[in-house]
This record gives structure tokens, C-alpha cells and sequence, in this order.
């Protein structure tokens, strides 16, 4: 690819009459995003032909001034989308011989869900879907897969400590919520960074449904959105005889409330089709994935106006659903905090809590990792959003080849394993 710039003197010629940010203009004007052209300079300047008339004419995009870890996914981007737009705008021959540099990732294969409704995808190449804006969101976002040695070498020597989301992070997200099986490879994979690192699954969820669903025992489980966590035992805070003991559940005081608001709830929804309610225990979901449209804000009025009524109850909104939750300071945030103290890393100075997840509600565990200034913040999604995190992943198939990675790095890491 490089072969294709050196010594073209039609490509000095055209840069040479263009001084400072004028160039810049001229390759946005053709497409380009400041990533993509980040990632040209940092390919060009490898020549030293070009290195000089790149450095006058386009400084403000250094390499030194954006995270290396962004780098891969620059270089990524800019041989995906726009370098053949470029030689076609400038004139110039990509020879066949040119190879990529970046090695491209492909989807794992798998066999039971991958991470879009209904499964229709299965093991096809991860070059993405044009959809728009995402590549200039992945720039502010990188793939945690293509940043994954860089992530790394800012782990070696520290406790990593690994957070879960459920739905639509280790399972597709799927119309009906009982069916958000976890493929077995994603059930082995996560087994596997178990093994090695302290792990947690955070769901909104109660407590005992995602543990049906993972069916692991050497992770902790956090549900209702971080409102009944069973955590290690040196963390027993209260107890009931309810086969509760050791977990701790802060918004326990509620539960007769919830119970009322879930019957009432049923009763207010009922006749509108497809609408579905689900007991998480400390809160209730009420999903409208298989409602008309046309009926979607009607349903969300009667809820809203249900809960309006209720001070001890608050909404949030999560993928398709409506969550009633009580008026507790108590969030995914919280629960990731309450864990690690529980676990022992609460004064510790070496500890990279690694959270992903997909939803709103993964926002506040992103906070709290955001704040400490250590660790890594993961979201998963396949369209642009706005999100705090600072890495991204694709979809569950994504979520699956980062944490077989993760495990393997750590094997690797293990002077046995080697
Ligand atoms: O915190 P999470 O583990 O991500 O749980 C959040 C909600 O996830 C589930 O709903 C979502 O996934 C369903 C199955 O794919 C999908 O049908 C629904 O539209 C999504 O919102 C779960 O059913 C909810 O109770 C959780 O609150």
C-alpha cells in the first residue's frame, strides 16, 4: 500500500500546493474523517520521502498526540473505508501485491446465538455493516479487540477484575427474555476468565434468573441491577431464611411495595398485546419488543403515569423495556464498588476493573471506572451511541473472542502455561 504513494511525484506535487491545514481540508473534502486521516500520516510518515511534506503540511495530527491505543483501529479504518477512495481521488494504482497490515478479525464461529436477533448471522467475516457514523465512532470508542495489546501491556502486574453484563453482552438480545440462552462457548469462555480472574455478572435481572441462565459457580452474580448481589462469603452483610444468606440486598425494605406495584402493573397493561412484564426481584421489566409500534407510547404513558404516582418508585429505560425500580441511591455502579470492596481491592492501587455491557444501565458502571481512572469501560454495540465507555466490542461474538483472549493472555502470563 505504501509502495503505492513513494516517490509519486503527482502525490508530492498535490501536497507541496497545499500548505498547513489547507491539506487537511482537501482530504476531508474527499471523504476522509480526522481518524482516517490520522492513520494516513501515520502510514506515510514510515517513508521518509514523505515523512517532511506530511510534517509541514499536516502537524496537528501527529501520532504522539492520540492514544496509542487508537492506533490499530485508525490504521484499520483507513484501510477498510477510505485509502481506495483516496488513490481513486488522487490518481493513483493500488498494486495487487499490497497486502493490509492490519490483520483483520473474524467472527468465531457459533453455534447456538451471536449477537442479532434471531441469529440470522452466523460466523461471517467482522468487516462492519455500513452503518452510518460507526466508524467515526469507533475512533472515539476503539475495538477493545483491536486495542487488546495495548490494554494488556497497561494490566501486566495489576489485578484485573472482570464485570459482566448479561443481556445483549454474554447473550443476544432475542424478542422473547426467556429465551436469552448463552451459547455454550460464551458459558466455556467465561468459565475460563473465571478461572483467572475475580468475575462478576451484573444484570438487571434477578439474581436467580441469570444464575440459571450462566450456570457457573465460580463467578459472583449481582441482580436487579446491582440490588441483590451474593457476594464472596468474608462480605456476609445480612441473611434471611429464605436461602438468601450472604446476600446483600439494599432496597429489601421494598419488596412488599414491588410485589404491589407488579400486580397493579400486570392489571394496568393488560389489552395491550405483545406487552410483557418480568419479576426481577427488586424491580419489574416491563418490555414492549413484541408491541405494535403504534402502541408503544401508550404503554409507556400507563407506566409512567403509574409510577408518577409513587414516589418510592423511579423509571429507567433499557433496550425495548421499561424498568420499575425503587427510589434507592443504588445502581450497577454501586454494585461494581460493593464488589470489589467485598473482594478485597477496595484500597488497593493496582486493581483494572474491566466492565462491559450494553444497556443505559451499564452507564453508571462506566462512571465509576471513568472516576477511578483505572480500568477498562467496554461497551457493546453495533450502532453509534453515546456512551462514557472508552473501548468498544461489536456484539456478543465479540464479547466471546475478547474474553478467550483475555483468558489466553493470562495463561500466557503464567510461567506453568508457557
Ligand atoms: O442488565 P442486563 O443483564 O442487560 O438486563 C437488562 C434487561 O435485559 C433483558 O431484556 C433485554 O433482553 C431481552 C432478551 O434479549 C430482550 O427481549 C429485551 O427487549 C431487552 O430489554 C431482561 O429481560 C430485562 O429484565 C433486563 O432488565
Amino acid at each position: 500500500m505504501l509502495g503505492s504513494f513513494m516517490g509519486n511525484s503527482h502525490f508530492e506535487d498535490k501536497f507541496k500546493e497545499l500548505p498547513g491545514s489547507k491539506s487537511t481540508k482537501t482530504f476531508f473534502s474527499l471523504g476522509f474523517d480526522a481518524a482516517s486521516l490520522h492513520a494516513l500520516v501515520v502510514e506515510v510518515c514510515a517513508a521518509p520521502q514523505l515523512r517532511e511534506v506530511f510534517n509541514r503540511t499536516v502537524t496537528f495530527l501527529k501520532p504522539s498526540i492520540l492514544e496509542k491505543a487508537r492506533y490499530h483501529a485508525f490504521v484499520t479504518l483507513m484501510i477498510k473505508r477510505n485509502l481506495a477512495k483516496f488513490n481513486e481521488t488522487m490518481g493513483f494504482q493500488i498494486s495487487h501485491s499490497n497486502k493490509q497490515k492490519v490483520k483483520p478479525f473474524f467472527r468465531p464461529k457459533n453455534d447456538d446465538n451471536d449477537g442479532t436477533i434471531n441469529g440470522s448471522v452466523k460466523g461471517i467475516e467482522l468487516s462492519p455493516p455500513d452503518v452510518a457514523g460507526y466508524d467515526s465512532w469507533l475512533v472515539k470508542h476503539p475495538s477493545a479487540l483491536n486495542s487488546f495489546d495495548s490494554i494488556m501491556k497497561e494490566a501486566k502486574g495489576k489485578k484485573v477484575v472482570v464485570f459482566l453484563d448479561y443481556d445483549g453482552t454474554l447473550s443476544p438480545i432475542v424478542e422473547d427474555p426467556n429465551k436469552a440462552f448463552m451459547s455454550a462457548e460464551m458459558r466455556a469462555a467465561v468459565r475460563e476468565v473465571a478461572k483467572y480472574f475475580p468475575t462478576s455478572i451484573i444484570s438487571g435481572r434477578s439474581r436467580d434468573k441469570v444464575k440459571q441462565f450462566v450456570q457457573l459457580s465460580n463467578v459472583y452474580y449481582a441482580g436487579s441491577h446491582g440490588m441483590d448481589i451474593m457476594a464472596p462469603p468474608r462480605a456476609v452483610t445480612s441473611c434471611d431464611k429464605k436461602g438468601n444468606e450472604g446476600a446483600f440486598q439494599p432496597a429489601k425494605l421494598f419488596l412488599p411495595a414491588i410485589q404491589e406495584i407488579s400486580v397493579v402493573l400486570v392489571d394496568k397493561i393488560r389489552g395491550i398485546q405483545g406487552a410483557r412484564i418480568e419479576d426481577n426481584r427488586f424491580c419489574i421489566s416491563v418490555h414492549y419488543r413484541q408491541v405494535p409500534p403504534e402502541d408503544h407510547e401508550i404503554l409507556k404513558e400507563k407506566v409512567k403515569s403509574l409510577v408518577e404516582n409513587r414516589p418510592e418508585f423511579r423509571l429507567t429505560e433499557g433496550k425495548m423495556v421499561l424498568e420499575v425500580r425503587p427510589s434507592i441511591d443504588w445502581n450497577k455502579g454501586d454494585a461494581l464498588n460493593y464488589l470489589l470492596d467485598t473482594l478485597g481491592f477496595s484500597n488497593a492501587k493496582d486493581v483494572l476493573p474491566l466492565y462491559i455491557g450494553d444497556d443505559r444501565t451499564d452507564e453508571d458502571a462506566f462512571k465509576v471506572i471513568a472516576a477511578r481512572r483505572e480500568g477498562f469501560p467496554i461497551i457493546v454495540s453495533s450502532t453509534p451511541k453515546d456512551t462514557i465507555a472508552w473501548y468498544s466490542l461489536r456484539d456478543p461474538p465479540e464479547v466471546l473472542a475478547f474474553l478467550l483472549r483475555l483468558a489466553k493472555w493470562r495463561k500466557s502470563e503464567i510461567p506453568f502455561f508457557k
